[in-house]
């Protein structure tokens, strides 16, 4: 089949949390908040079913849950939906990308580089070119090293951007490498980087990245946002201090897995019912909470 090239996703997308509620259930009307408050502070859309999501706890009925609400929320505001779908299987990972073929809403798919098995780099791109002829929808490769045990060179992201179902890749190689810039400096016509390491995003942003996908900005939102629309206007007194400012934001709250803090913030603000996330994580910290909250509380100030 000949796949046509679709617009990819740029701005900011945030991977929402899934809500708990005291009795363990999924706080459907929290979640439905969260969608709105992203979008009213300017993120571009949601990401449903993201590793903040805590995706991999959830059962079937509750991922369907969870899509149908950052679905519904995404039809009312008209904005962008991307969903995490995919594993390290690829005849799963094809049926899990058919089911969403009853998702027109959703704008793409976030596929993770096969984990834990260790394919070669051409293991990796045989996956997706398979997974992009079938897939019922456009796929952003997420490629996080440091998760998948699977890095990628330049040669071979390139190659995977250039496959026509393939729209982005979400960055996350814990750092900015010769990789890094050798990819960001020859990208596939329409092909997105978005950033997928919250405390790299000013630098990524300023060597060409069109977005991020980002658990930070959950809170902050219009700040992410501003950081976006200044390094794309070329404003560097303003991209600057914000860049360094949103990274100390973006250090504090991953200083625990994510997305144990985040929850943590969330609740403290009174957005979420509970701070709770599932085994095996455990919930931050108070103090890893309270200084995550002075550091937005010093940059909102
Ligand atoms: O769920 C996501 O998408 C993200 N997950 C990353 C992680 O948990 O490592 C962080 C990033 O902000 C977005």
């Amino acid at each position: 089949m000949t796949r046509q090239r679709h617009t990819p996703p740029t701005g900011i997308l945030v991977p929402l949390v899934t809500p708990f509620a005291a009795d363990g259930r999924i706080a459907v009307d929290a979640l439905a908040d969260l969608a709105h408050a992203v979008l009213d502070a300017g993120a571009t859309g949601i990401v449903a079913l993201g590793t903040t999501a805590e995706a991999a706890t959830l059962d079937p009925d509750e991922r369907t849950t969870v899509i149908d609400v950052c679905a519904r929320v995404c039809a009312e505001r008209d904005a962008v939906l991307v969903i995490g779908a995919g594993g390290n299987d690829t005849r799963a990972s094809d049926r899990a990308l058919a089911d969403l073929a009853h998702r027109p809403q959703a704008a793409a798919a976030l596929v993770p580089v096969p984990y834990f098995n260790r394919p070669s780099q051409a293991g990796v791109l045989a996956h997706f070119t398979h997974l992009a002829q079938a897939a019922p929808l456009p796929l952003i490769v997420y490629h996080v090293p440091y998760r998948t045990g699977r890095p990628l060179d330049a040669a071979t992201l390139r190659a995977l951007g250039r496959l026509p179902g393939v729209v982005g890749v979400k960055l996350a190689q814990g750092g900015i490498d010769g990789e890094t810039m050798d990819l960001l400096g020859d990208l596939p016509a329409d092909f997105a980087v978005l950033v997928g390491d919250d405390p790299f995003l000013s630098p990524l942003l300023a060597l060409g990245a069109s977005g991020g996908v980002l658990a930070s900005a959950h809170v902050a939102t219009d700040r992410f946002v501003e950081l976006t629309a200044a390094w794309r206007r070329g404003d560097l007194d303003r991209a600057r201090p914000l860049g360094h400012a949103l990274a100390r934001l973006a250090a504090a709250l991953f200083r625990e897995p994510n997305p144990t803090v985040i929850k943590g913030v969330l609740h403290a603000q009174g957005r979420i019912p509970t701070p709770n996330v599932r085994l095996p994580l455990l919930p931050a910290r108070p103090e890893a909470v309270d200084e995550a909250r002075k550091v937005l509380a010093d940059l909102e100030g």
